[in-house]
């Protein structure tokens, strides 16, 4: 006889509430990010694994809209209870995963709150229910542009003023352009049409705002599979271009996985040694020169423990860093990076970038680049480095050697903020500077 259907059986079991995978594995990425420190990209593996594709992509866009908007979700959060959460409180957690969905992601409030609960247990189950409805009851809009964490506001006001904090957020608000860089900027005029973008420089276009899907329509566009560009801010891609032609001379692009300014090196002529201590990075700036035919000698190492077998004519040295000019793309920086994390950093960086600096023949010229907002990282780690090394100087970057709208800041370095080409669309923040070490 068949068994009789019970009504254990028939009540879905937690698991089986549509979507929900996705979400649990949101609830660890951002627990990997908020109280881990990781990035978000790192710990998605991680979070999602064995998910299906489209979950996977699911559970980073959760976490992403929930970095992007954190201050002011927890703002309504706060407002709609009197219970005194903790920030990595679960009940916490698991309301901006569902206020996100349904402020951001237009999930109806019955999907978010039916793939919430099974997120919590106990009294947290009720406390979320109770927030969850009192705040879609009173239809909330999520202020735009985002409201940056105050730690992040007050660290870039302090720096660089008011004005600049304003703008990171407008910034923060739009999806950012693409920009890619050229395998050969003789060919610039060429791609622009093919590709319907606009070029700012020899070697860059910047691509049309649409049809461009979170990078997945970008292997998808003309020129890509036969290697003839690569994505690359177009800050980034002015740490190279200050190298100039390179006529078959040797030249270290030290931190160089995945990739972008060595393929530039190398399409300039220079005969790089691209050297980088992540053997999983390297293998993507592998495919990226497999795809591109550029060539270049792969060096993995630790560049504290390594020796170049000469000293050479130009080194680019595109350090590790915080990565707060990338918070456009990477919305779990602003959370992550805070004074502690941006002091390590900028002792690592100065370690760098003494040892490189010693690999230079007199009259040889370094880059120090970092995607930065920090001056820690940028002004003044180079303003310690001038003052300990009297045998380098400052090699000013005039105007004319960088892109349109793009320019050095006095002193000859280059600085871009938020609102640097801010109505074409902007650009990541990066410092960078070109030492040259004085001839004797
Ligand atoms: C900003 S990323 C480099 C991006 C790359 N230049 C490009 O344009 O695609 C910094 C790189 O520094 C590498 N790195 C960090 N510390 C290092 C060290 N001590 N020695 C060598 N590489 C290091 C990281 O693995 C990372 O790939």
């Amino acid at each position: 006889m068949p068994p009789r259907p019970s009504s254990r059986t028939s009540r879905p079991r937690p698991d089986d509430v549509p979507g929900l995978p996705a979400r649990r594995a949101a609830l660890r990425l951002l627990d990997a990010v908020l109280r881990r420190g990781e990035p978000l990209e790192l710990a998605l593996h991680g979070a999602a694994q064995g998910l299906p594709r489209e979950d996977r992509a699911l559970t980073h866009a959760i976490a992403a809209e929930v970095l992007r908007h954190l201050p002011d979700l927890d703002a309504l959060i706060d407002d709609a209870t009197r219970q005194i959460l903790p920030d990595d409180a679960k009940a916490r957690m698991v309301l901006r995963i569902a206020l996100a969905q349904t402020l951001r992601m237009d999930t109806p409030p019955h999907a978010a709150i039916a793939t919430a609960l099974p997120l919590v247990d106990g009294g947290p189950r009720k406390l979320v229910h109770g927030v969850f409805g009192t705040v879609t009851r009173s239809n909330p809009v999520l202020p735009d542009p985002p409201t940056l964490p105050a730690e992040v506001l007050a660290r870039w006001s302090d720096q660089w003023g008011a004005a600049m904090p304003q703008a990171a957020a407008h910034a923060y608000a739009v999806r950012p352009p693409v920009d890619v860089t050229l395998r050969d900027a003789g060919e610039t005029a060429i791609w622009t049409e093919a590709l319907g973008g606009t070029s700012f420089a020899p070697g860059h276009v910047r691509l049309p705002a649409h049809p461009i899907d979170g990078g997945a329509a970008i292997p998808a566009l003309p020129g890509f599979a036969e290697g003839a560009w690569w994505v690359q801010d177009i800050a980034a891609s002015c740490a190279a271009r200050l190298l100039g032609k390179g006529d078959g001379c040797p030249a270290l692009d030290l931190c160089a996985a995945p990739g972008g300014k060595t393929m530039q090196l190398a399409a300039a002529g220079w005969r790089v040694t691209a050297l980088d201590q992540s053997k999983k990075r390297l293998e993507r700036l592998s495919e990226n020169l497999a795809r591109t035919g550029l060539a270049a000698d792969i060096v993995a190492a630790d560049l504290r423990q390594w020796q170049p077998p000469a000293p050479v004519d130009a080194i680019l040295l595109d350090a590790p860093c915080s990565a707060t000019g990338i918070y456009r793309r990477h919305p779990d920086v602003l959370h992550r990076i805070g004074p502690r994390q941006i002091m390590e950093l900028a002792d690592l960086q100065a370690q760098l970038l003494a040892r490189a600096a010693d690999w230079l023949t007199p009259g040889g010229r370094i880059i120090y680049a970092t995607c930065s907002l920090e001056r820690a990282e940028g002004e003044d780690q180079v303003a310690r480095f001038l003052d300990a090394r009297a045998d380098f100087a400052l090699d000013p970057i005039a105007t004319s050697e960088l892109p349109e709208g793009i320019a050095p800041d006095p002193q000859g370095r280059l600085r871009t903020l938020p609102d640097t080409l801010a109505s074409a669309g902007g650009t990541d923040g990066f410092f960078i500077a070109r030492l040259v070490k004085r001839a004797h």
